[in-house]
């Protein structure tokens, strides 16, 4: 059986250490794209040069032409700029625009196939824009920032608890910032949930909110410790995650920026929903009950992400058509 062929668009911190990560896990064979000279074909070198020492047979190229990409089953994308600290991720939108539409020629050209994971900030956006300029199906075209910012909240949960990580089931929905909605009522340490372990004496409502407060603001505390840039082993993971679901069908049910087509009340717009990932790409976007509070939440969340795509459009106009 052929190997998977992966491409990364965007070797940076994120590019980087996914190619690392697809090494190590023997996912398939990389290709490292960027328009930086010389950056994804050193970064392909060295991971290869590691893979004798720790066992893996990746292939792993880095190349500066779209070309290099043809035929991937898989693209991870993330090319552009990351925020440094004072940013909101909001105000990459301009700069990221112009970088999306690249990208989606490219993957319009080489790669219309693949299964594409856009992680480009500000991601709900960035998702929406990089599907119409690529006119793959919005099947195959999916945002993750679900996945990290769920992982953030299972992990501040299971210290709060000490507990293992395994045991935390947690949930972020909504748009990937300030707006997004930890979902306590569907958070869980082994089944039992959040509300039920505060009647039980293990935290408080208030540990619990600033909890929720510190997942929000989870990307930007590492802006501030990092200060050259944001996070990237949590957010590689977190792809990872999502590509190994497509690419091994294991249909795992996973937070990610998903085109809506009517599903919570909302049409035509990426926002994070539980969706189920397999061989088919979003095979089922999970529509799950909301209390009045969590719909309130929800609906403040799309309407942040509308106000970004709208604001994609005034800069593109020819988004509006396609
Ligand atoms: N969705 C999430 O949860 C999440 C998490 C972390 C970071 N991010 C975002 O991911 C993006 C990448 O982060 P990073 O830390 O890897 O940044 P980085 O600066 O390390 O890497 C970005 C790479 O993109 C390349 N690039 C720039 N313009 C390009 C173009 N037109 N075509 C191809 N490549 C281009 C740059 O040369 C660079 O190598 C940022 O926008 C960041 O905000 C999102
Ligand atoms: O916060 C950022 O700018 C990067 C990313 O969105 C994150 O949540 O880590």
């Amino acid at each position: 059986m052929a190997r998977n062929k992966i491409a990364l668009i965007g070797s940076g911190m994120i590019g980087g250490t996914l190619a690392h990560m697809i090494g190590l896990k023997d996912l398939g064979d990389v290709v490292l794209f960027d328009i930086a000279e010389g950056i994804p074909q050193g970064k392909g070198l060295d991971i290869a040069q590691s893979s004798p020492v720790d066992g893996f047979d990746s292939r792993l190229t880095g190349v500066n032409d779209y070309a290099g990409i043809e035929g991937a089953d898989v693209c991870i994308v993330t090319a552009g700029v990351p925020r440094k600290p004072g940013m909101s991720r909001d105000d990459l939108l301009g700069i990221n625009l112009k970088v999306m539409e690249q990208v989606g020629a490219g993957l319009k050209k080489y790669a219309p196939k693949a299964f594409v994971i856009c992680i480009t900030n500000p991601l709900d956006a960035m998702v929406w824009a990089l599907q119409k300029f690529s006119g793959l199906p919005t099947s195959h075209v999916v945002g993750m920032a679900g996945v990290l910012d769920s992982a953030r909240f299972r992990y501040f949960l299971a210290e709060e608890f000490k507990v293992s990580v395994e045991d935390v089931t947690a949930f972020v929905l909504g748009g990937h910032g300030d707006s997004m909605v930890p979902m306590i009522r569907y958070s869980t340490v082994a089944g039992i949930p959040l509300p039920d372990l505060v009647k039980m004496g293990w935290t408080s409502k208030e540990k619990l909110d600033q909890i929720v407060q510190r997942t929000r603001d989870g990307g930007a505390e590492i802006v501030g410790l990092l200060k050259t840039g944001s996070a990237y082993y949590a957010p590689a993971a977190s792809a990872i995650a999502m590509a190994e679901s497509y690419l091994k069908d294991k249909k795992r049910v996973l937070p990610c920026a998903a085109h809506l087509s009517g599903q919570y009340g909302v049409k035509g717009t990426y926002v994070g929903v539980p969706v189920v990932i397999g061989a088919g790409g979003v095979e089922r976007v999970i529509e799950i009950d909301l209390s009045k509070a969590e719909q309130k939440m929800f609906d403040n969340s799309v309407a942040a992400v509308q106000g970004l795509t709208e604001a994609c459009t005034k800069i593109a106009p020819h988004l509006a058509g396609k």
